[in-house]
């Protein structure tokens, strides 16, 4: 069966401790409890990196420059009713202080204890990269 795909970004911020940050969706979303990494949804006629640019300004308030975006790894994932594509970057530089805009509880967790936080199916894969780079 062919299922529509869902184009989301994503990043993982790390933090001077090597820290990544997560975030636990709240609940009556999809996905309801489990953590994830920041980013949503590309809108129409928007670039991969302006709509995470765009992301991290409503969720963190936070601003982020374009080249400070590295592509790292991305998922590829069939859920139920559409199959998810989502680019992961790394980002470590930001302006602004990290704080939760819509009332999402935040993280910062060491890369080797992101096993402990139940993710969305699709991040599995994505942590055993940033496990690669960081720890
Ligand atoms: N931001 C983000 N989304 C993720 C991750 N893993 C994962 O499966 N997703 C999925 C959950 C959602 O279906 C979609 C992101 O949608 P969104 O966060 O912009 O929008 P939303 O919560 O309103 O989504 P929805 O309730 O309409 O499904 O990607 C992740 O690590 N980060």
């Amino acid at each position: 069966m062919s299922q529509s795909l869902l184009l989301v970004v994503a990043v993982a911020l790390v933090d001077q401790d090597m820290r990544v940050l997560i975030a636990q969706r709240p609940p009556g979303k999809t996905l309801a409890g489990l953590w994830e990494f920041p980013g949503g949804k590309v809108e129409p006629g928007e670039s991969p990196e302006a709509a995470l640019i765009r992301e991290l300004t409503e969720e963190l308030g936070i601003t982020v420059a374009e080249p400070c975006l590295a592509p790292l790894t991305f998922a590829s994932h069939a859920y139920e009713h559409f199959h998810l594509l989502m680019p992961l970057y790394i980002c470590r530089r930001w302006q602004g202080f990290v704080s939760p805009r819509e009332g999402q509880t935040l993280k910062w967790v060491a890369p080797r204890a992101l096993r402990d936080y139940p993710m969305p199916p699709a991040d599995e894969p994505l942590i055993s990269a940033l496990l690669d780079l960081l720890a």
